[in-house]
């Protein structure tokens, strides 16, 4: 909530996790005469807990902040949480998290917000590093509006960050986190030291006092990082990134659009009276000029998605790549059984030219495997201690349902002659050939992918003419659609589509392999999925 003295960060070893409070599974709003009940954990902060909280009568499911009372102890505590619910209390803007209520039992006291089920900037940048330019203006441009609203009345949010900037189903962003937001008249100069490091604006570190200005500075950070996966003035120390900051240096990669360096250029101004005010910025040329989405797939918090005519990379050329023989929808009635272990072919030409081809597509070249590593790895370690930290545990690794995650529900193994067929959740389909290539079908058999095997990716309209080279492994694909739709039945729950699904980029199956016992699926996104016989 509150970090008035910017401190080196601890270690996760080092750093002693904090006992989640106590809270009764029905917390009562006595004044207005609400029940809530308790739902899971959102994650934490420096000071509240945050659950999923439903009202029992209406059905309504907010986000629940929790502050225990023994942190509240001194008046200072208590002031400060006061005025954060006194700013935030009032706000009522489409990019601002809606605060609903504020009250209090023996144990703690509430706060209900709008519930942000996509969590943060942060996961996401976490997840993707840096993000396509189109994806940057669209979320930086409803941060600006946000910013707008607050530097109209008078507001200085102060802790603008990726973490504080929450996502709903829709990925509207929603500035959330008042507890270092003040308000400011016209001419006054804020004095106390505050904000996050990597964020924080040379006139705050000189000690200058400050103002509107340090939220423009923040844009400018978030702005940077959501193009470039890193902070501007990051380094290995707190004194270095310091040192940076107040000699604003930090460097623009060559690879930026001119209208994105200017503007960060202007954002990132050492001079705060010199940096544009949130109206200037909403206007600016970054936002007029290049291609900005109005909703985005909730896939893009794993992955890039596609602008099909809009905008990103995408070839339109597919080369043949020919199958071994004509197939027939015969040939699926009888499915193969013959176990398979395959990997992708692995010359070092192809590998150099897949890792270029990644590297386009920002996405790790392992696949996220050496991140799902260190992940298990670091869970095996949890999974003995105490319940303090496997709450700790659980902020980590909570909420699979905030990612959009694609698992297979249905697949055909015909690996001994053409590949492996399957069945998404959403009900598209894809086949990974015995070639490396692979193809896929969105839900609505409309938009077809195919991926070749250096993963240059093509995308075609079923509606329209495809190319001859692709007609056998169009027909394939078909057949296995046929085949798992009269003969096997669907595996977990049905997904609902939503606007923007149309920008999705499905996941292929990057890799896979059958044991005696279980198969094991790999997708490009990072999924792994096991499906045990038994
Ligand atoms: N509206 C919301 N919807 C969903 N999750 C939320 C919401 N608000 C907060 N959270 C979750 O709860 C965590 C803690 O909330 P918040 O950051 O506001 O607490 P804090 O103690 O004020 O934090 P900080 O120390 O970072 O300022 C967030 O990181 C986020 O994971």
């Amino acid at each position: 909530m509150q970090r008035a003295q910017p401190a080196p960060s601890k270690s996760k070893s080092q750093r002693k996790e904090k006992t989640p409070p106590e809270v009764p599974n029905i917390i009562v709003d006595n004044e207005r005469n609400i029940q809530y009940e308790k739902g899971k954990f959102l994650g934490k902060g420096g000071f509240a807990h945050c659950y999923e909280i439903t009202n029992k009568a209406s059905g309504e499911v907010l986000a629940g902040k929790v502050v225990p009372k023994h942190l509240l102890v001194k008046q200072y505590q208590r002031d400060k949480m006061a005025q954060e619910v006194q700013i935030h209390r009032n706000l009522s803007h489409r990019n601002v998290v809606k605060l609903f209520h504020f009250f209090e039992d023996r144990l703690n006291v509430y706060i209900t917000l709008e519930l942000c089920p996509r969590r943060s900037l942060m996961e996401l940048h976490k997840r993707r590093k840096a993000v396509t330019e189109p994806e940057a203006r669209y979320f930086t441009y409803q941060v600006v509006e946000g910013v707008l609203y607050l530097h109209d009345l008078k507001i200085v949010h102060r802790d603008l960050k990726l973490g504080n900037l929450f996502l709903n189903d829709e990925l509207q962003v929603k500035i959330g986190d008042f507890g270092l937001a003040t308000t400011v008249e016209t001419d006054e100069r804020k004095r106390t030291l505050c904000g996050t490091p990597n964020y924080i604006a040379p006139e705050v570190l000189n000690k200058m006092g400050h103002s509107f200005e340090v939220d423009i500075w923040a844009v400018g950070c978030i702005l940077y990082i959501l193009l470039f996966g890193h902070p501007p003035f990051e380094s290995k120390t707190l004194e270095e990134t310091y040192s940076r900051i107040k000699h604003n240096n930090y460097t623009i990669p060559t690879s930026a659009s001119s209208t994105s360096s200017q503007l960060i250029r202007q954002l990132l101004h050492p001079d705060p009276e010199r940096r544009p005010i949130a109206k200037a910025v909403i206007r600016d040329r970054f936002f007029k000029t290049g291609f900005m989405p109005d909703r985005l797939p909730v896939s893009c918090l794993t992955m890039i998605p596609h602008f099909n005519d809009n905008g990103v990379a995408e070839g339109n050329e597919a080369t043949s790549e020919s199958t071994d023989q004509n197939p027939t929808q015969k040939d699926f009635n009888r499915n193969s059984n013959a176990p398979t272990h395959r990997i992708s072919g692995n010359t070092e030409r192809e590998r150099a030219h897949r890792m270029a081809v990644e590297a386009t597509f920002r996405q790790p070249t392992d696949c996220y495997l050496s991140q799902l590593h260190a992940q298990v790895e670091e869970l095996l370690l949890k999974a003995s201690t105490d319940i303090d930290e496997r709450e700790a545990a659980l902020e980590t690794y909570q909420s699979p349902e905030a990612l959009p995650i694609f698992w297979i529900s249905k697949w055909v193994d015909y690996s001994d002659k053409y590949g492996i067929g399957y069945q998404l959740c959403d009900n598209s389909v894809g086949v990974l050939f015995n070639d490396n290539t692979r193809i896929v079908l969105d839900t609505a058999g409309n938009q077809l992918t195919y991926i070749e095997k250096n993963n240059k990716e093509h995308y075609f309209n079923m509606e329209h003419a495809t190319p001859v080279s692709l007609k056998k492994k169009i027909t394939l694909l078909q057949y296995f659609r046929s085949y798992m739709n009269d003969h096997l039945l669907k595996a977990g729950e049905r997904v609902s589509q939503r606007a923007g699904d149309d920008l999705a980029r499905l996941p292929t199956l990057r890799v896979w392999f059958r044991t005696k016992s279980a198969i094991v699926l790999h997708f490009i996104n990072g999924t792994v999925q096991i499906n045990f016989f038994t």
